[in-house]
């Protein structure tokens, strides 16, 4: 199996002075952090570092010279980063071989969580496999207004338009979808590739499979395995990492 980790975002909602993935955190950057977790897992034979083809940040990564990581370069939105990573890989692989594709913004990945995600999806290889935990809290669904209705009026509260509530979900049925999201490398590429021709909104892997009329797996994650967005989330990555690192 090969991994892919799209890492050619530029962290706008972070709003460092460099893209977030090169952020320094519990003693590596949060893109070495990535690698790591999926370097030491022995399923994985190579791992594909889509970036943007001008990023000079990578050079000074660990990584760089290991025969397992390849750095090839990513496009202009997170699936056009991915397909292109799986397109490199489609030259030196076979459609079957499985694929991993993990977030550069998600450092922290505990080791038996990844490999419980893996032995599904060596088991499923045609429904694939994903990372997810159910939702906690109540869900709201939101009006398509964004004005603070008071009775029939509507009017804009003293911190601007907020939202208002529409309906409450049944959250039952509710799971957030995390990385990894294992699929095979040819059913992937084509889900991509089709999704892409008919301008379906992917925001990961298994909604394109999921286009397909593919029902992937989900495997429960953890929250430690969160997606690194904005600044208030380096304390707790960081005390995550940390954690981990404990063992
Ligand atoms: N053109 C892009 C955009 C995103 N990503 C990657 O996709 C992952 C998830 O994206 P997100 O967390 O949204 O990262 P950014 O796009 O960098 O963040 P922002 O939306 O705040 O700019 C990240 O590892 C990011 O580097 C990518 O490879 N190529
Ligand atoms: C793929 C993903 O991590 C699933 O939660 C996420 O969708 C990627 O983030 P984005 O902000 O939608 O690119």
């Amino acid at each position: 199996m090969i991994a892919v980790i799209p890492a050619a975002g530029i962290g706008q909602r972070m709003g460092a002075a460099l893209p977030k993935q090169y952020l320094e955190c519990a003693g590596a950057t949060l893109l070495d952090h990535t690698i790591s977790a999926l370097f030491a897992e022995s399923r994985i034979q190579k791992i594909y570092i889509a970036l943007q083809p001008d990023d000079h940040w990578f050079a000074s990564s660990r990584y760089v010279g290991s025969e397992k990581v390849e750095r090839v370069d990513g496009g202009d939105t997170r699936s056009a980063s991915v397909l292109n990573a799986l397109s490199v890989a489609l030259a030196t692989f076979s459609n079957d071989v499985l694929v991993a594709v993990h977030d550069a913004a998600r450092p922290c990945l505990p080791p038996e969580v990844l490999r419980k995600l893996l032995d599904v999806a060596y088991e499923f290889p045609a429904q694939g496999a994903l990372l997810a935990i159910p939702v906690r809290d109540t869900v709201k669904y939101v009006a398509d207004t964004a004005a603070l209705n008071v009775g029939n009026s509507s009017s804009v509260s003293s911190y601007g338009q907020l939202p208002i509530i529409a309906r409450t979900l049944d959250r039952e049925n509710i799971w957030l979808a995390q990385t990894p999201q294992v699929f095979r490398l040819g059913d992937l590429q084509r889900a991509l590739v089709l999704a892409e021709q008919h301008g379906v909104g992917i925001t990961d892997e298994a909604s394109a499979m999921e286009a397909r009329g593919i029902q992937p797996i989900l495997v429960p994650g953890s929250r430690m395995v969160m997606k690194v967005t904005d600044p208030e989330d380096l304390e707790l990555i960081e005390f995550y990492l940390s954690k981990l690192k404990r063992g």
